[in-house]
């Protein structure tokens, strides 16, 4: 029961949390702020890309879709049902995950933080509060019959562990600047 849950939870934001890994990867060049200020500070930052984001979202979705694929297989070798990621939940997962980092950025400028200051709490669930929102939005008849509040529940601890253990192997393999 409870590893059914975990296995779901992390199956069920794969394309929100492929998102941020992929916008690192691939983001850089100019960014969405267009280096803009907001009361003397940058609105969000060099950190906030549109290649990154375009990036990060293209991934999650394609990701929603190659699980899409594999379900079928995945769930009976695991003995019981996966869900499966309508375009518009897998889109609002992983356009909602990028929005999410975005409006962190946004929040850490207003508050004084520099580009790459942590923010514990917000750096770690941003991007999952971003993601269930817009998949709320657009699929919410699929958000409802997948995010039960046991499942809810899981994402919610599992995430920010999960956060921290991918941004420190990111930092040991070099590539981000910050363990965070
Ligand atoms: C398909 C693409 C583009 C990349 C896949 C690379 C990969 C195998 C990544 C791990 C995937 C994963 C499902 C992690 C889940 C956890 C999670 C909550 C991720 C959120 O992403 C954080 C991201 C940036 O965060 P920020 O914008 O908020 O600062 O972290 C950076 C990640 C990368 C640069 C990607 C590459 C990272 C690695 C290769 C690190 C190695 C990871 C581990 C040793 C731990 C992975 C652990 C588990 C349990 C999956
Ligand atoms: N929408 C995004 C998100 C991330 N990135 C890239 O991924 C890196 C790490 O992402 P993140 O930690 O979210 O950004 P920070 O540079 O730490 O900036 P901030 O303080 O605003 O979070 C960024 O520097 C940037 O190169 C990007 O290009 N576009
Ligand atoms: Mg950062």
């Amino acid at each position: 029961m409870v590893v059914s849950l975990v296995v779901t939870a992390f199956w069920a934001m794969l394309p929100a949390y492929i998102p941020n890994n992929a916008a690192v990867l691939a983001g850089g060049g100019r960014p969405i702020d267009g280096g803009r200020t907001m009361d003397g500070r940058r609105i969000l930052g060099d950190g906030k890309t549109w290649r990154g984001t375009a990036a990060g979202t293209i991934a999650g979705l394609a990701v929603a879709l190659a699980l899409n694929v594999v379900q079928p297989t995945v769930s009976s070798l695991l003995g019981f049902s996966l869900p499966t990621f309508p375009l518009a939940a897998g889109f609002g997962l992983a356009l909602g995950a990028m929005l999410g980092d975005i409006g962190a950025s946004f929040l850490k400028r207003r508050t004084g933080r520099e580009r790459g200051a942590a923010f514990p709490g917000l750096d770690q669930l941003d991007f999952v509060v971003g993601a269930l929102v817009l998949a709320l939005v657009f699929a919410p008849a699929w958000f409802t019959a997948t995010f039960t509040l046991p499942l809810l529940t899981v994402v919610l601890v599992m995430t920010p562990v999960l956060h921290v253990v991918t941004n420190v192997g990111a930092y040991v393999l070099g590539l981000k600047n910050e363990p965070w």
